[in-house]
């Protein structure tokens, strides 16, 4: 591994996502892992919790509170609560230890503009960093999915957060081609959320249907699901949502319990009547509420594979594509991928973790790393379309 010796401990690589914002420490790992959402007081605009403890008030805010998450579409929207959450995570990460302020490397989408990159730096600075770099979102993932990326190999990861969805091409430390699509978690979200609307005249907040997702949403059939792991069983949200599983057993060994569950309750308020309402919700019924999102997402790959140069395909079609983020969870997205392109692909382990985690390697491998990072920006500074 490449010494730098202008990086030391207190230098850390913030994964600054729509969702969730994780922090690595030089020689720590990753020390933070929290929603990116704000809970301010509109009195007086003071902050009254950020992370999980905000995530929570969601939906069950007074009047003069809001849970603000300061970023949409993977870019900062709000520029003031953005900074005010990356101080309080970076202050939280450094603790006492308030001797100098470290060098940061903050993950950025591949999309954004030369404006938008600026107000990330910015916002890192006036958060409390002395130094900023830039590490792209595919980039990062793929570092962190342990992908050869600085070999003249192609590799494809496709990072499917809670704004944006990624997919690039990486070879030789370099994007070689990349699209940047604003359907990821969050749009799968707000499916769910107007097919229950619709169907059921039932409102339900972000956070249930992001749990219906969780519980039992599915990208393909029940029959051709690949196996849930252990670690996403536990990962799953349970509170306005209860999930059945078929052939639910204690038993860890036990491989029925590893089936996905088929139905769930879910608890809304009932629009005709204004009262809170109970009804069960199908998988089905929701892979359905899902296809729109997940045919964007599949459309996304397609696209970018077919402006992807020839050698590279081929490698491509040798190493199979990786896909990371959270939405790489989704049950069957991966055979659903396989199926349509015909090429293999593969959930990476922790896909949560990836993008901090590659960013994180460019914080302790800065030397060798330094190539993928702080690219010129893809796109000119135009509004998002
Ligand atoms: N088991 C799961 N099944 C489906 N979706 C999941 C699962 N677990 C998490 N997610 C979704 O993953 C998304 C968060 O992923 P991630 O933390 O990678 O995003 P992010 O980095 O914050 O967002 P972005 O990259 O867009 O800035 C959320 O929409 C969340 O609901």
């Amino acid at each position: 591994m490449a010494q730098n010796k202008s990086f030391n401990g207190r230098d850390m690589g913030i994964d600054l996502g729509t969702a969730n914002t994780l922090v690595y420490v030089r020689g720590r790992g990753i020390v933070l892992n929290e929603p990116s959402v704000v809970a301010v007081n509109t009195a007086d605009g003071s902050v009254l919790s950020v992370g999980s403890a905000a995530k929570e008030t969601m939906g069950r805010t007074p009047t003069n509170i809001v849970a603000v998450r300061p970023l949409r579409d993977g870019v900062i929207a709000d520029f003031e609560i953005a900074e005010r959450m990356l101080r309080y995570f970076i202050k939280k990460v450094m603790g006492s230890r308030r001797l100098a302020r470290p060098r940061v490397v903050v993950c950025v989408p591949s999309g954004i503009t030369g404006v938008e990159r600026r107000a990330v730096m910015e916002a890192a600075t006036q958060a409390g960093a002395r130094q900023v770099h830039l590490v792209e979102e595919p980039i990062a993932a793929a570092i962190g999915a342990g992908l050869p990326v600085s070999e003249p190999t192609g590799c494809m990861v496709v990072d499917i957060g809670g704004g944006t969805t990624e997919v690039a091409v990486v070879s030789l430390g370099g994007i070689v081609t990349a699209r940047s699509v604003r359907t990821a978690g969050d749009s799968m979200d707000v499916a769910i959320t107007s097919y229950v609307k619709k169907q059921y005249a039932l409102a339900i907040g972000e956070r249930t249907a992001e749990e219906i997702k969780v519980s039992i949403g599915s990208a393909s059939p029940a029959g051709s699901l690949s196996v849930p792991r252990v670690s996403e069983a536990v990962r799953r949200p349970e509170r306005n949502v209860e999930v059945f599983i078929p052939g639910q057993s204690e038993d860890p060994e036990d491989t029925q319990a590893l089936l996905p569950p088929d139905r769930c309750t879910i608890r809304g308020r009932d629009q005709a009547t204004g009262l809170p309402k109970v009804l069960e919700l199908t998988a089905d019924e929701v892979r359905h509420a899902l296809s729109e999102p997940v045919d964007s997402i599949v459309a996304a790959v397609r696209s970018t594979l077919d402006e992807t140069p020839p050698e590279l395909a081929g490698d491509i079609m040798d190493r199979g594509i990786v896909l990371t983020g959270g939405g790489a969870l989704l049950r069957g997205l991966d055979v659903r991928l396989g199926r349509e392109l015909n090429i293999p692909v593969l959930v990476a382990d922790d896909p949560l973790d990836c993008v901090a985690i590659g960013t994180g390697r460019c914080v302790e491998d800065f030397a060798s790393l330094r190539t993928a990072m702080d690219a010129r920006p893809r796109r000119p500074d135009t509004v998002r379309v």
